[in-house]
């Protein structure tokens, strides 16, 4: 059988994952494969919890928040994300080990060093086939989530602290261009989907 495909969708608050995300997952469905969208933090009982504590707490010390993050992340792994793939399932994951490197590596200043040390404990150690970066100016992205529901309490980070997450974004996306596809979403909707659908008959071309 044929492993599925793994696909990440990224970006800061505001940049229109959620927009998004459940036309990936049509699109692929109306092209025959069997697919699944997961979410990060959570995705698993035991990561649910964990995805309160994170987004709830009052206070963590910054290495705490990497561990929570990537101890639900661990879980959503080997509980969801390896046996869906095995199966043929495409995984569609909204968010992944690129959002700790953005958030906490550059979010918290970290280090992306310190964030791919914690990666590599990950088992197995996997990296997604393509990543979609959804990206807007920092300004409308800002203006979104104020316009938006209540805020989590990352969401309630300063200006400077979404500034840096977006700038680690930007280089995993100049580091990596073959897996980090940038999506614009200051255009219509409908010129994001018509990009997105490119990017997608790409992939499912590579895996038929
Ligand atoms: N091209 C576009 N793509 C995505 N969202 C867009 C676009 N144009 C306008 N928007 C609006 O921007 C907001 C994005 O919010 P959302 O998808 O919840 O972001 P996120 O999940 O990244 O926090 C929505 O209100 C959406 O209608
Ligand atoms: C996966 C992940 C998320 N986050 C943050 C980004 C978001 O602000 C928050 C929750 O993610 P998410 O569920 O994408 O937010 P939303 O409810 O708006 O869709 O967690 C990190 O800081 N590090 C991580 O590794």
């Amino acid at each position: 059988m044929k492993r599925g495909t793994f696909i990440s969708v990224e970006g800061i608050d505001g940049a229109g994952k959620s927009t998004h995300v459940e036309f990936i997952r049509d699109y692929i469905k109306e092209h025959g494969k069997e697919v699944i969208i997961t979410r990060e933090p959570g995705g698993t009982v035991l990561g649910e919890k964990i995805r309160e504590l994170l987004l709830t707490s009052e206070h963590m010390h910054h290495n705490t928040e990497l561990l929570l993050y990537f101890a639900s992340r661990q879980e959503l792994i080997r509980q969801v994300i390896v046996p869906n793939l095995d199966a043929g399932v495409w995984v569609i994951a909204d968010r992944f080990v690129d959002a700790s490197i953005a958030y906490q590596g550059g979010g918290r200043a970290l280090g992306i060093e310190k964030i791919k040390q914690v990666y590599a404990l990950l088992e197995p150690h996997l990296t997604t086939d393509m990543t979609f970066l959804f990206d807007v100016p920092l300004e409308l992205a800002l203006d979104r989530l104020s316009r938006g529901r209540e805020l989590d309490r990352i969401e309630l980070e300063s200006r400077e602290f979404f500034e840096r997450v977006q700038s680690s974004y930007h280089q995993l996306a100049k580091e990596e261009p073959e897996r980090i596809k940038t999506v614009m979403t200051n255009q219509p909707v409908k010129y994001t989907r018509d990009l997105l659908t490119k990017y997608l008959d790409d992939l499912l071309k590579r895996s038929s």
